[in-house]
């Protein structure tokens, strides 16, 4: 095999309570890329449709990531990069990491797949970290993995999968302003008072218990962020009202997702997560900001391959 095509999905990071080590993985929004084999060594970016993205292999995430695969297995051969981006940058639903993650996946096949899913994450963060500034793996392992992740350590590299409660649906609205993911990193304290930390990690346990035995209700519970989402709220248009109205529409919570601007809803149905979608909407019509709202189900399989 010389060339394969793939779609590579978008992910929600942090999942509210859990900054830097939960994630979920996207079925309906993602990016496609082709990459194929070349006889000129190295890596090479060939294409990039549907954003003002970097060529130099320094500077894209892709090559950056796809570079630490290749130094690392030593092929005799090149490979050469094609981006087909639907996911905006900065977007907040995790389009820095599609393109990280979906190089070394693709160039992994094309070699026979000496790599588990652990170790291209490892790859992945080298290329998440030019665009944040951090080695973060909370959208690379949804990404590769598929389905919940959560990132036990990343050094050592451990990501934990996590189980998905089958009727769970999420809304996602993406108004289009650019939220950089290294400037919302930048504005978070260093510290923070005990007592948040202790909210803090029970809603990461409970959360991940409540995936364990499908509780919606403790889902619902869990879903509270006291640490970072008071600071970075404040860069989101009508993020109080957009969670106000969410709740009424019967979701189960809310929160922003990534680094944001776009807000994530969970629902236990795809009934709801539609009424959801049309709360955000609301939300944001009469407004001078353009939105784009999706309902998707919770991608459990992360890559796909396309041909
Ligand atoms: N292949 C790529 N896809 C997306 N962003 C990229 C890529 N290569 C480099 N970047 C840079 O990464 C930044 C976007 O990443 P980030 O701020 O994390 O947004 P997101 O939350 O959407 O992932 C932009 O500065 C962009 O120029
Ligand atoms: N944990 C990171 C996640 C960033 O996600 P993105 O989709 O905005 O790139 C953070 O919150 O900084």
């Amino acid at each position: 095999m010389n060339e394969i095509k793939i779609f590579s999905p978008a992910t929600v990071a942090n999942v509210s309570c859990g900054f830097d080590v939960l994630g979920f993985c996207l079925d309906t929004i993602g990016d496609e890329m082709v990459i194929r084999k070349t006889n000129e060594k190295g890596i090479k970016i060939t294409k990039i449709v549907g954003a003002d993205l970097p060529f130099e292999t320094g500077k894209n995430v892709a090559s950056v990531s796809a570079l630490a695969l290749y130094n690392d297995a030593k092929p005799d051969c090149g490979f050469e990069i094609e981006i087909y981006k639907n996911i905006k940058p900065g977007s907040g639903i995790g389009s820095s990491s599609a393109s990280a993650a979906g190089s070394v996946f693709a160039i992994n096949h094309l070699l026979g797949n000496p790599y588990n899913a652990t170790q291209l994450t490892g790859f992945a963060m080298k290329g998440e970290a030019v665009a944040s500034g951090c080695e973060h793996a909370d959208n690379i392992a949804p990404a590769l993995f598929g389905g919940f992740t959560l990132v036990k350590s990343t050094s050592p590299l451990q990501v934990l999968q996590l189980p998905t409660p089958k009727d769970l649906y999420v809304t996602i609205i993406h108004p289009q302003i650019e939220v950089k993911t290294s400037e919302a990193r930048a504005i978070l304290p260093q510290d923070i008072p005990l007592q948040n930390a202790i909210t803090q990690w029970s809603n990461v346990g409970s959360l991940v218990h409540a995936l364990h035995t499908n509780d919606y209700n403790l889902i619902s519970l869990s879903l509270n962020d006291v640490v970072v989402e008071p600071y970075r709220s404040q860069l989101i248009p009508h993020f109080d009202l957009v969670k106000t109205e969410v709740l009424k529409a019967g979701a189960l919570g809310a929160g922003i997702s990534g680094s944001g601007p776009s807000i994530f809803a969970l629902s236990k149905s795809k009934t709801t997560a539609e009424t959801v979608a049309k709360a955000m909407t609301q939300v944001f019509t009469n407004t001078t900001i353009a939105f784009n709202t999706y309902v998707s189900k919770i991608n459990t399989q992360g890559m796909k391959i396309i041909s």
